[in-house]
C-alpha cells in the first residue's frame, strides 16, 4: 500500500473545537466511545460469522484489552474484532461525515453543550482528540488476504495512511495523551472511568498497566515435584510438610473487570433472590437491603431491560433520592435523565437499557419524543402494576412495606395522572389502632359507628323527614354540600396530639396517621379528585361527638367572664375563647385550629411568606375552656383570686403544647411557672 497522506475531508477546522466544548465537562466520554467501538466491531464479526460469512478459529476468544502506560502517558484500546481495509479507514475515518458529524455540525454548530447532546453521534472515534495530541490505529481486516493498515493524525486536518505491521486480526488504538489529560494514564483513573461506563458491557474488557510489575499468584496443588520443575509456569516450588502438596507461583490468569452478563439481562424466571440482593449491593453500595424489586423485560413493541428496586428508607428524614442508571445495549450511558424516567421514579434505585432509545438527539426533542413518552408510560405502568399486584396477592407484604414505599407512591400520584388513577385504589393508611385501612373503609366504619350510635333515633326521625324531604334536597346549598363530605380525621404528630387522640379513642372515632411532609400536598390533591372527602386534622374543632348536649345560653355567662379574664392575663385582645360542655372532665383546655387556617399557615411557612404579615391568614386559634373541667369551674368562680392569672396562662400552655410546640421564650415562661406552681404545692 502507498503511504497516502490528506485532509479529514468535512470541515475539520470545525469539527474540534465543537467536540473539545462538547465533551469539556465529561471529559472521560472517550474511554467510553473508543471501548464501545470495540465492542460494535465485535458485534459485526459475530453477525458475519452467524451469516457464515466469516470463519473463526476454534478457540477465538472476543476481548478488548485496555493498557495504560503511565510512563509514556498513553493509553491503547484493542480489539479483536472485525478489523478494517483501507478502504474503510478512508471511508469511515478520513471520511467522517459518514458517521453523522455533518448533522451533528449543522445542529449545533452555535450551541454544543453537554447538556444538549448525549454522546452517540457517529463522532466517537474523535472524541480521543480531547485528551490525546496524537491517535494512532492499527488495524487488520477480518478478510482473507487483507493488508494491515496504520493511521495516524495529529487532531488537525492532517492524517497519514500507510501498510502496518499488526498481524492479527482488530483494532488497536493508541493516545498519546496531551498534558491536560495525563491523568487518563493513571491506572486507578482509568479503570475508574471504564467501571463507570464499562460494568455491563457484553464483551470481557481486560486491564493492564504496562509499566506494572508482573503480578503472581500462589496456588495450591499436589503434583508431582519434578514435574513442576519442568513447568515454565512454576517460579517457586516449594514441598509442603506432609510431603505431597506443592505450592507453585504462577503468573496471574487476568480476569475480566466487567460483568458480561448483568442480571436484567436474564430471564425473571432465572435469577434468585440473592441474585436481586447482590446485584443491587454491588451497584449502588447500599449496605441496607432493598423492599422488593421488578424486573423489567419486554421485547416487543420496543427493547427494554432493567431492574428497578425501592429502596428502604429508614428514617423520614433520609433523603427521597434514589438513581435510575441509563444503558443502551449494556453501556452506560447517565444517570437519571429525566427525559426519559418520570420523574417519581428517580426515587427509586435501578438500572434501563433501552437499546432502541433515540440518543442521538438533544435533551429537548427527547422530551417530545413520543417513543420515549411510550417508554416512560410503560415503566409507569409497571410500576403500578407490581404494587397493585402486591396489594392484592401479598397485602401482609404491601402493608409491612407501607411506611417505606408510600412517599414513593404518594409523590408518583402528585407527579402522574396516569400512575394516581392507577394506583387510588390501593393507598392505605394507618388508622388510629395501627392497621392498615382504605379511605372507603374508613368512611364505612365511621358511618357504620354513626348508625349504631343513633339508630333508634334516626328511624323515628327518618319517617318524619321523608315528606319534607324534596323540599330540603331542593334548598341544599353549596354550604350544605360541603357539610355532607365525609369528614376523614388525621394526626400529624402522635406524641403531641395524644391528647386528642385519647379522645377520639374514648368516643370510638377514628383517624388516619399522616406525618410524613407528603401527606399535606397528598390529602390536598385527593380532595380535589374524590370531592366527596373532606380531611380535617383532628385539632381542627370539637366534634359533637365530645360534647354534652350543650346548653349554649347557660354557658353565655361563663363565656363572657372567661373570655374576658383571658384575654386580660394573655395580654391577647383577639384571643376566640370558647366555652362548652366536654364528656371528659379532666380535660380543661383545648386549642383548636380551622383547617383551612392551618393549611394557609403551613402554606406560608413553605413559601416562606411569613415576612408578609401572620395576622393576615390563619391565625385562628381557638382556645376552648371545658366547663365541666375542676380546675375551669375554679376560675370561674375565683376570677379574683391571686393565682387565677398563673392558672389561665398555665391552661393556655397546656392547651397549645398539644397543638405545636411551644416557641422558646414560651417555652422558658412555661418552665418558671410551672416550678412556681410546684413551689406553692409544697408550702
Ligand atoms: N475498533 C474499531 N473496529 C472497527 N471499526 C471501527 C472501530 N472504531 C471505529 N470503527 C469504524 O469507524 C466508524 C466511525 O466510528 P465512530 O466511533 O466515529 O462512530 P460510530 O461508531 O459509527 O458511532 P458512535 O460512536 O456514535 O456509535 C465506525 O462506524 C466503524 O465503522
Amino acid at each position: 500500500m502507498n503511504k497516502e497522506h490528506g485532509s479529514l475531508s468535512i470541515n475539520s477546522e470545525n469539527i474540534f473545537p465543537i467536540i473539545k466544548k462538547w465533551l469539556y465537562s465529561d471529559h472521560d466520554i472517550f474511554i467510553r466511545e473508543l471501548i464501545s467501538n470495540g465492542s460494535d466491531a465485535i458485534t459485526k464479526l459475530k453477525k458475519l460469522e452467524l451469516m457464515g460469512e466469516a470463519t473463526l478459529p476454534d478457540d477465538n476468544k472476543f476481548r478488548i484489552d485496555v493498557i495504560v502506560n503511565p510512563e509514556e502517558k498513553t493509553l491503547k484500546f484493542i480489539d479483536n474484532g472485525v478489523g478494517m481495509t483501507a478502504d474503510e479507514v478512508k471511508e469511515y475515518i478520513n471520511q467522517i461525515a459518514f458517521s453523522g458529524a455533518t448533522d451533528f455540525l449543522n445542529k449545533y454548530k452555535d450551541k454544543a453543550n453537554e447538556d444538549q447532546i448525549i454522546g452517540h453521534f457517529g463522532l466517537g472515534f474523535y472524541s480521543a482528540f480531547m485528551v490525546a495530541d496524537k491517535v494512532t490505529i492499527d488495524t487488520l481486516s477480518w478478510q482473507e488476504g487483507a493488508e494491515s493498515v496504520h493511521w495516524e493524525s495529529e487532531g488537525g486536518t492532517e492524517f497519514t495512511m500507510t501498510q502496518g505491521t499488526r498481524d492479527t486480526r482488530g483494532t488497536e488504538i493508541t493516545l498519546y495523551l496531551n498534558e491536560e489529560s495525563y491523568e487518563f494514564s493513571n491506572e486507578y483513573r482509568a479503570k475508574e472511568v471504564i467501571n463507570k461506563y464499562c460494568s455491563f458491557m457484553p464483551v470481557e474488557i481486560y486491564f493492564k498497566n504496562a509499566n506494572a510489575p508482573e503480578e503472581f499468584e500462589e496456588s495450591v496443588e499436589t503434583t508431582d515435584p519434578e514435574e513442576n520443575a519442568a513447568d515454565d509456569n512454576i517460579i517457586d516450588a516449594e514441598v509442603k510438610e506432609d510431603g505431597t502438596a506443592v505450592d507453585k507461583k504462577v503468573p496471574k490468569q487476568p480476569e475480566p473487570i466487567n460483568n458480561t452478563t448483568p442480571l436484567w439481562m436474564k430471564h425473571p424466571n432465572d435469577c434468585t433472590e440473592e441474585e436481586y440482593k447482590e446485584f443491587y449491593r454491588n451497584v449502588f453500595h447500599d449496605y441496607k437491603e432493598p423492599l422488593f424489586w421488578i424486573h423489567l423485560n419486554m421485547d416487543y413493541p420496543f427493547n427494554l431491560k432493567g431492574i428497578l428496586y425501592f429502596p428502604k428508607i429508614n428514617t423520614e428524614y433520609d433523603s427521597l433520592e434514589g438513581t435510575i442508571k441509563l444503558y443502551c445495549n449494556q453501556v452506560f450511558i447517565a444517570d437519571n435523565i429525566k427525559e426519559v424516567i418520570p420523574e417519581f421514579l428517580m426515587l427509586l434505585k435501578g438500572t434501563i437499557d433501552c437499546p432502541d432509545l433515540p440518543l442521538n438527539v438533544s435533551r429537548s426533542a427527547l422530551q417530545n419524543d413520543g417513543f420515549v413518552k411510550k417508554i416512560s408510560d410503560y415503566i409507569t405502568k409497571k410500576v403500578a402494576d407490581k404494587l397493585s399486584g402486591m396489594y392484592k396477592l401479598e397485602k401482609e407484604s404491601y402493608e409491612n412495606f407501607w411506611d417505606d414505599i408510600s412517599p414513593f407512591i404518594k409523590f408518583g400520584c402528585l407527579k402522574d395522572d396516569k400512575f394516581r388513577e392507577k394506583m387510588k385504589d390501593f393507598i392505605i393508611f394507618k388508622n388510629l389502632e395501627g392497621k392498615y385501612i382504605t379511605l372507603p373503609e374508613y368512611v364505612k366504619a365511621s358511618e357504620k359507628a354513626d348508625t349504631d350510635e343513633t339508630a333508634e333515633e334516626n328511624a323515628a326521625q327518618d319517617k318524619a323527614e321523608d315528606t319534607s324531604s324534596k323540599e330540603k334536597s331542593e334548598e341544599a346549598s353549596d354550604k350544605k354540600e360541603d357539610e355532607e363530605k365525609h369528614v376523614i380525621y388525621y394526626v400529624t404528630n402522635e406524641q403531641q396530639q395524644s391528647q386528642y387522640i385519647n379522645m377520639f379513642k374514648e368516643e370510638g372515632i377514628d383517624a388516619l396517621i399522616l406525618t410524613h411532609n407528603i401527606d399535606q400536598p397528598f390529602i390536598t390533591q385527593l380532595e380535589q379528585h374524590e370531592r366527596s372527602y373532606r380531611f380535617q386534622r383532628i385539632d381542627a374543632d370539637i366534634t359533637d361527638s365530645f360534647k354534652e348536649d350543650n346548653d349554649e345560653e347557660g354557658l353565655k355567662a361563663q363565656h363572657d367572664k372567661l373570655s374576658e379574664l383571658f384575654r386580660k392575663v394573655l395580654n391577647n385582645d383577639k384571643l376566640e375563647v370558647k366555652v362548652m360542655k366536654l364528656k371528659n372532665d379532666k380535660v380543661s383546655s383545648m386549642i383548636t385550629l380551622s383547617e383551612e387556617g392551618r393549611r394557609m399557615q403551613e402554606m406560608m411557612k413553605m413559601y416562606n411568606m411569613y415576612g408578609m404579615n401572620p395576622d393576615m391568614f390563619g391565625n385562628e386559634q381557638t382556645l376552648v375552656l371545658n366547663a365541666n373541667n375542676k380546675l375551669v369551674q375554679y376560675i370561674f368562680e375565683n376570677t379574683d383570686s391571686k393565682n387565677v392569672p398563673m392558672i389561665c396562662q398555665q391552661l393556655y400552655d397546656l392547651a397549645m403544647l398539644s397543638h405545636k410546640p411551644l416557641d422558646g421564650e414560651s417555652m422558658t415562661k412555661f418552665i418558671a411557672r410551672s416550678n412556681e406552681i410546684m413551689m406553692l404545692l409544697a408550702k
